[in-house]
């Protein structure tokens, strides 16, 4: 009797990439929605197809994936290079598009006479390694003041001199008098994968990833306007 194949897992990131995630997930044939809106506040579920769901805080996805709890996961570049785990990233999704750069306050220029003379640079982030190998590949060894969160918050109060963060639209900068000075990397979410998985897992594996590639594909493919037709 053949073996029946053990079912995918996926961890899912909780919050804003998700939304974006859905529409991909389900043209790949990895519907949801139902699911997600019948599990409340569950964090593992399984699909009627049989796949299991974890829902998970983003910055702990690419930790299920490395130790194959899950075979799949959704992650940012951001959260990637900031971890450096052993993992497959096959698919960029093209979601949760944003970069990781360096801003300061704009009526503050003082830091940029300290950076010149070696003054002490405080730096406040939520990724202190990305940030740390950002300035000293420029000879400059900040000292790294990490928060978990509203990192903006470092410049207003006199915490940090600079921070590096995500700025996506640029108005959280704004609204708190910070300027973007350099951008470190651009950003998108990535299908990551177990590397076990993918050997042991096939072609359930292979299969999941030709069809979020598919889905990426079509998505980015220009929509045709619709034409208006004459009526004679
Ligand atoms: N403003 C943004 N625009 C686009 N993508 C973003 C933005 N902020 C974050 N991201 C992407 O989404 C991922 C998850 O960020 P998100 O803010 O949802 O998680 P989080 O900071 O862990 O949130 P929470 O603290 O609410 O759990 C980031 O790693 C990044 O790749
Ligand atoms: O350029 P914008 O479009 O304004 O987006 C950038 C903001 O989005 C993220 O914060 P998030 O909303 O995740 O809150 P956080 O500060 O708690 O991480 C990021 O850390 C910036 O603060």
């Amino acid at each position: 009797m053949a073996a029946v194949p053990e079912p995918l897992t996926f961890a899912l990131p909780k919050g804003r990439i998700l939304d974006s995630a859905m529409p991909l997930l389900a043209a790949a044939g990895l519907d949801i929605r139902a699911a997600l809106d019948e599990a409340g506040r569950k964090l593992l579920f399984e699909l009627p197809s049989g796949e299991r769901i974890l829902l998970v805080k983003p910055v702990d996805v690419p930790t299920y994936v490395e130790h194959g709890i899950a075979d799949f996961g959704i992650a940012g570049l951001d959260t990637l290079l900031e971890q450096g785990r052993d993992l497959y990233e096959p698919v960029d999704l093209g979601i949760g598009r944003c970069r990781l750069a360096v801003a300061e306050p704009c009526d503050r220029p003082e830091h940029l006479r300290g950076l010149r003379r070696g003054m002490n640079l405080r730096v406040a982030t939520k990724y202190p390694r990305c940030a740390l190998r950002h300035y000293r590949v420029r000879g400059i060894q900040p000292e790294i003041i990490p928060l978990y969160g509203s990192v903006e918050l470092g410049p207003i109060t006199g915490l940090a001199d600079q921070i590096v963060d995500l700025v996506e639209s640029g108005e959280t900068l704004r609204q708190n008098a910070l300027v973007e000075v350099e951008t470190i990397f651009e950003v998108s979410s990535r299908l990551i994968v177990n590397a076990a998985s993918l050997r042991l897992k096939q072609p359930a594996v292979s299969q999941t990833i030709a069809g979020l590639r598919r889905a990426v594909e079509a998505a980015s493919r220009p929509r045709l306007q619709p034409q208006k037709v004459a009526c004679t």
